[in-house]
């Protein structure tokens, strides 16, 4: 069969090769949830693991087998036979034969470096521990893929032997050949050299395959180069997760592969499924999805410069390379001093409020003035939403201030005590409440909502989740201007809210206030975005409230 009439195939080794990332692991029942939600995506192909590693990976595929999967079909993951051992003698090669899967992966060395420093084999016996072991698997039974490792090295080391490798696992029944940039040290010209070689002379035999690694950069593109090259079968992990700097990123290939090539990689409107996947996949690994990530991370259709924005309202094809609900993502508009009108429309658009010319040029100038001042409205959409409603004349006020006070104690024997003093005005009624916390802004936020909650009940199911200080100015020491991003949370609904000043407190207060004040604003039509945090993230200091 020739390439090209061969049904693509994405094989996803997330599980196997991305486990190789450092920090990263899960356990036999978290694997299973993945293996899951890639068979609901509609890769062709699981690579679950190396059975004969682990006792996990031994209870991964006991868990595996009672599943039944829809669309994709699981691969056991091995290496040829030891020197030492007959192919059905030795234990981890018995293992795959005896695995429920169909399909085994094995691999095996290509590279003289390998064969002499590693294996300790000559050429000659190299052949045969591939040969033997492919052999052996097809016999029981298996479709045998077949992953030469240091491929690309090999092929510029000696051209001849990497070949004679490939043959002997084609002639001993391999249905596919995966050519591996195992050190990920090739680059996409020279990838598609080999990998056209690789095709004109076993292309007609067995199914080409890549793997690539990500260590130049170029996992991606030499993927997608080696398809281009005639590959009808690719390798990678969900967010390129995976040994070193990670394999090639299965996701973006996914999207390029169905959206910029024309190739079916997934079931017909699966693709859509794509972010969701993703993001399940980093959460289950406790890891914050890349918001830079290429179609799935929240930055890959965020929008700032007021100048995209205005091209995005005029058509989104100007800065959107691709329709975001087409895998699964979404439009962002952001606020900040780079902004222009159109972004205040857009966001006021969103909020369901209206905004006129005039009320959007003198909103964007109060975002810059702020924004000079500190803000930074990008990080606290609740917040700028509490400003538009300012500006247009909707805003609600929860209350009237008349003053608040903290006192922090230090008492004998080490404890601090802080105790906050709110004295505030609903309508004709005057309250006067004092709470204790375990810092001034709880003691603040407890204090407050004892005082309202009769009036807005709703605030009881409100937490604050999230509480971020950074000092804008670190030069002028104690006297610096500093940024509190809070953000809070009713279980369903996240957002944020900002308070800025040379008061760290007062600066908590303003955040605070508008935390709770956003979620008690009436008719608001959608609810903001979750807020973006990872911009302040990386000076973010801890602070205990
Ligand atoms: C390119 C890749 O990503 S391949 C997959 C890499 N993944 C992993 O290594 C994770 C799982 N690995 C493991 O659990 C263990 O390494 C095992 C069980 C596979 C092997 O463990 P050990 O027997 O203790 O050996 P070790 O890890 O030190 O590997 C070196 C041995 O493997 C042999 N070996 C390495 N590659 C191959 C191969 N492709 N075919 C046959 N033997 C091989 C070497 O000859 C050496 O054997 P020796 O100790 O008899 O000289
Ligand atoms: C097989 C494999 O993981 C590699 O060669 O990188």
């Amino acid at each position: 069969m020739t390439q090209t009439a061969r049904p693509f195939e994405l094989y996803d080794a997330t599980l196997r090769d991305g486990m190789q990332g450092e920090g990263m692991s899960l356990s036999a029942e978290e694997k299973l949830r993945v293996a899951l939600k890639l068979d609901e995506l509609g890769v062709t192909l699981i690579e679950a693991g190396f059975p004969a590693s682990n006792p996990k990976e031994q209870e991964l595929f006991a868990l595996l087998a009672q599943e039944t999967w829809t669309h994709s079909t699981i691969a056991a993951f091995g290496m040829t036979r030891r020197r030492d051992l007959r192919a059905d003698e030795d234990p981890s090669l018995r293992i795959l034969a005896d695995a429920f899967c169909d399909v085994t992966t094995i691999v095996g060395k290509t590279w003289g470096l390998h064969l002499e420093k590693v294996v300790r084999v000559d050429p000659a016996e190299n052949l045969r521990l591939i040969a033997d072991s492919v052999a052996f698997l097809v016999g029981e039974g298996k479709r045998v893929i077949y992953d030469a490792e240091h491929f690309f090295d090999a092929w510029r080391d000696d051209r001849e032997y990497a070949h004679r490798c490939l043959r002997a696992a084609v002639e001993a029944g391999a249905d596919t050949l995966t050519l591996c940039d195992t050190n990920g040290s090739s680059l996409p010209m020279q990838i598609h050299e080999a990998v056209s070689a690789v095709v004109a002379e076993l292309g007609e035999h067995a199914r080409i395959g890549i793997h690539a690694h990500d260590d130049t950069g170029c996992g991606v593109a030499n993927s997608l180069l080696a398809v281009q090259a005639g590959a009808t079968h690719v390798q990678g992990t969900t967010n390129g997760i995976g040994e070193r700097t990670g394999n090639a990123n299965l996701t973006t290939i996914t999207a390029d592969l169905q959206l910029k090539l024309g190739i079916a990689a997934l079931p017909d409107g699966h693709l859509p499924k794509l972010t969701e996947t993703a993001h399940f996949v980093d959460e289950l690994l406790n890891r914050t999805p890349r918001p830079t990530q290429p179609y799935v991370g929240r930055n890959a259709f965020a929008h700032k410069g007021g100048l995209h924005i205005a091209g995005i309202r005029a058509d989104a094809s100007t800065f959107e390379h691709v329709d975001p609900v087409d895998v699964g993502n979404q439009r962002e508009i952001l606020v900040s001093e780079l902004a222009g009108k159109g972004t205040v429309v857009e966001k006021a658009a969103d909020a369901g409020l209206e905004v006129s010319d005039e009320q959007a040029t003198r909103i964007i100038e109060r975002v810059k003035e702020l924004e000079h001042r500190g803000y930074h409205y990008e990080a606290a959409d609740a917040s700028f939403e509490l400003l538009l409603r300012r500006e247009t004349g909707v805003y609600e006020p929860l209350f009237r201030l008349e003053s608040w006070r903290v006192i922090v104690e230090q008492r004998a024997g080490g404890r601090v005590e802080t105790e906050a003093t709110i004295k505030i005005w609903v309508g004709d009624e005057r309250f006067v409440r004092t709470a204790e916390g375990n810092g001034p802004v709880h003691a603040l936020d407890r204090a407050l909502r004892d005082a309202i909650a009769g009036v807005h009940p709703h605030l009881a199911d409100i937490e604050l989740v999230n509480f971020k200080v950074r000092i804008l100015d670190e030069t002028k020491g104690t006297g610096a201007v500093t940024r509190v991003l809070i953000d809070a949370s009713d279980g369903q609904r996240t957002w944020g809210t900002i308070g800025v000043g040379e008061n760290l407190i007062g600066a908590s207060w303003d955040a605070l206030v508008e935390s709770l004040a956003w979620a008690e604003q009436p008719g608001r039509a959608v609810a903001a975005p979750a807020p973006r945090g990872d911009a302040a993230d990386d000076d973010a200091v801890p602070v205990a409230r």
